[in-house]
């Protein structure tokens, strides 16, 4: 072990003003976690709110829960405990669906908003699959083609014939940050809509929905925003979009009376319009719990934090791995990078493998890609300096 970089991370440690944060979750010594980016931790206090809801809101309560419990009203309730950080306004978010879902809803809303003569969507080429394969059909079901950038040619490829443009805000495979500001500017200028997949950055980097005037947006909770398995996902539209937000999925929960029980499909105002069905009460119910962990903590100290991990993550793996064993291919600009470092390596399947096997949890993208995530509120420097020692030992 290298008694310097071993110091230097104890003593970062100890200077942590979010490291007390890491007693409020479920996690064990022995374990290095990095991989909130896929499944973020359980905050310890979750199981006994869920004990509640079962025993008491369900068990008990039962039908009166929705009113009484407040679930009917738990959608845009979380999404406004969602909103602070991402930076949107009140009355603006909505929790349920999946991100796949969410994603339909969006981008097929952003496109009936735009002339028939704006006839292709623009997708990241690197996108997460399911943004490109629902991307895929709303194109048909609109009548527009997608047409797959590179992120970085994005703002410039905007133009007359553009309606809307889907981005992923980090790539989901490198940790890329993408320029989230410079292409809604050049969007807007075009004449175009924005639809952002906040997956793999909510919760770990300041989004600035309102600042930088974004149309729509999605994301998933259970990644940084620790939600749990399959928590309910989020559908950000901007206040002077709600109005005029035509869901391709209008189900009674979104319906302006809803007990009205009509035919006559009539759209509820603000944020209940991105609802569909029956809110998946549970899992919800989990997520805001989850999000009790966020009290008093700003996302731009998790930011500042998030940058110092994965810096030295990446000063460890210089000192320890053989040169040109691993290749970062995270950039090292600070602008331009999420909350991961992501290292190619030919084994990189068997590298995972033995890594896990020694308590280093990180995950392996087919076919050559380690990821490491950086939770700030739960990894500390030691982790990260234990993580690239154990590397260099399963790299062999
Ligand atoms: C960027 C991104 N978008 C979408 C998804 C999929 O979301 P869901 O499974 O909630 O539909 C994921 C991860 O699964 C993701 O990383
Ligand atoms: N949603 C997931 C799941 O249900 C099972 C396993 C992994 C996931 C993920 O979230 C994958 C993740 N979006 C990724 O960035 O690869």
């Amino acid at each position: 072990m290298s008694e310097s970089l071993a110091g230097k991370a104890a003593a970062l440690d100890a200077a942590d003003e979010l490291a007390k944060h890491r007693e409020l979750f479920a996690l064990d010594d022995d374990t290095v976690y990095l991989d909130g980016n896929s499944l973020g931790a359980l905050p310890r206090h979750v199981p006994a709110r869920m004990q509640e809801v079962i025993a008491h809101e369900w068990g008990e309560l039962r039908i009166r829960s929705w009113d009484e419990s407040g679930w009917w009203t738990a959608p845009e309730r979380i999404g406004d405990r969602i909103a602070p950080l991402v930076g949107a306004a009140p009355g603006r978010i909505v929790v349920g669906d999946s991100t796949s879902v969410n994603v339909f809803k969006a981008l097929v809303a952003a496109v009936r908003l735009a002339p028939s003569e704006r006839d292709e969507i623009l997708v990241d080429e690197s996108t997460f699959p399911t943004d490109g394969y629902v991307a895929g059909s709303a194109a048909r079901m609109t009548g527009r083609a997608v047409r797959p950038v590179a992120p970085g040619e994005m703002a410039a490829a905007a133009g007359p014939r553009t309606a809307a443009i889907l981005v992923n805000h980090v790539d989901y495979r490198t940790g890329r940050l993408h320029d989230l500001p410079g292409i809604t500017a050049a969007a807007h200028a075009a004449g175009a809509l924005t639809v952002w997949d906040l997956c793999h950055s909510a919760g770990a980097l300041p989004v600035g929905l309102e600042a930088h005037g974004v149309d729509f947006a999605v994301g998933c909770t259970y990644k940084y925003l620790n939600g749990g398995p399959g928590s309910p996902a989020y559908l950000y539209v901007r206040g002077d979009h709600q109005g005029s937000f035509d869901s391709p999925l209008p189900g009674w929960n979104s319906h302006e009376d809803p007990f009205g029980m009509r035919g006559e499909y009539v759209p509820g105002s603000g944020a209940v319009r991105g609802r569909v069905g029956t809110p998946d009460i549970l899992s919800m119910l989990a997520l805001e719990s989850a999000l009790d962990v966020w009290t008093g903590v700003s996302i731009d100290s998790v930011r500042a934090k998030s940058l110092a991990l994965t810096d030295f993550f990446l000063e460890c793996v210089a000192a320890y791995v053989p040169e040109g064993r691993v290749t970062s291919v995270t950039p090292a600009a600070h602008g331009e990078r999420g909350s991961q470092v992501a290292l190619r390596c030919d084994d990189a399947g068997s590298v995972m493998a033995a890594l896990i096997a020694a308590g280093v949890v990180g995950d392996y993208r087919r076919p050559d890609v380690l990821r490491f995530g950086f939770t700030p509120l739960y990894v500390g420097f030691g982790d990260a300096e234990r993580a690239a020692r154990t590397l260099s030992t399963a790299l062999g």
